[in-house]
């Protein structure tokens, strides 16, 4: 696998309201690799990729993508970002090639799509299993439909890192199972992936690294732990400080 860093954080801090959310945060993921963003609720995982994106800025620490500082980082056609699942979108009256089509506008802003841009958008929501509701409006979907349309729309610029907000979260399982099956091809075509999960699930074989957070810190990067998200118990949830030997808990399901 290369080393070449598609992200690199250094020592991010990023302070919502007068909460440090961030207290110093390093993160590199280098081409190819799958990292699962880990950790309790308000651990600070949304805060860490939205400020990767530009989204939250931060009071110190940098960010670079594909080497390139955030500052000055344009090619936003190479990201496709999932955000944490909102119902902000039900009720928008387009159909779902429409909103998958979007994810395609940072190759396209100007002019018709052309056949290329077409495909790409038939691809992206064949991939997500949703080809027989193309031209149905988003809002007659269910939420885990709805996320795989977000999740098309992310693929349908062809990215080479595709950075995830929880994509499980409210997913049903069948749905489940077709973003799994999709987050597999995609790692196998060599996208760089990372991934906020609250669990690993059905993900968890395709994760090459976990980075979990607590309070706005790094309390663990390496390999992934083991699966507690399956098994874990509402209120077995917090993460606490190990001995070098004993299992990583991550209570994930905070
Ligand atoms: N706009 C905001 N203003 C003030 N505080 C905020 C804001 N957004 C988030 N926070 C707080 O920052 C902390 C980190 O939030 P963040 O969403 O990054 O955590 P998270 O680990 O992604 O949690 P979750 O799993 O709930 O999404 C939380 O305590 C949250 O309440």
């Amino acid at each position: 696998m290369s080393t070449e860093p598609v992200i690199s954080v250094r020592g991010a801090r990023a302070t919502l309201g007068s909460r440090p959310v961030l207290r110093g945060i390093d993160l590199t993921v280098t081409r190819g690799e799958v990292v699962a963003l880990l950790g309790a609720n308000g651990s600070g995982k949304s805060t860490a990729v939205r400020s990767l994106i530009g989204q939250v800025p931060l009071d110190e620490g940098r960010v670079e993508l594909f080497g390139t500082e955030l500052r000055r980082f344009r090619q936003w056609r190479r990201i496709g970002y999932v955000p944490q699942r909102t119902t902000a979108a039900s009720g928008v009256p387009a159909t779902v090639r429409e909103v998958v089509a979007s994810g395609r506008l940072s190759r396209a802003p100007f002019g018709l799509p052309s056949r290329a841009d077409r495909a790409a958008v038939r691809r992206a929501v064949e991939l997500v299993g949703l080809a027989d509701r193309a031209k149905d409006p988003v809002g007659a979907l269910s939420g885990g439909q709805h996320q795989r349309v977000l999740i098309a729309r992310a693929l349908a610029s062809e990215p080479e890192l595709l950075i995830m907000d929880e994509p499980m979260a409210g997913v049903d399982l069948a749905s489940q199972e077709v973003l799994a099956g999709t987050l597999r091809e995609q790692v196998a075509a060599g996208t760089t992936v990372l991934l906020v999960l609250h669990e690993l699930g059905p993900l968890e074989p395709l994760i090459d690294r976990a980075v979990v957070l607590r309070d706005g810190c790094v309390v663990h990067d390496g390999p992934p732990p083991e699966a507690v998200g399956q098994h874990a118990l509402p209120g077995h949830d917090h993460v606490h400080p190990h001995a070098a030997d004993e299992p990583l808990r991550t209570g994930l399901l905070t």
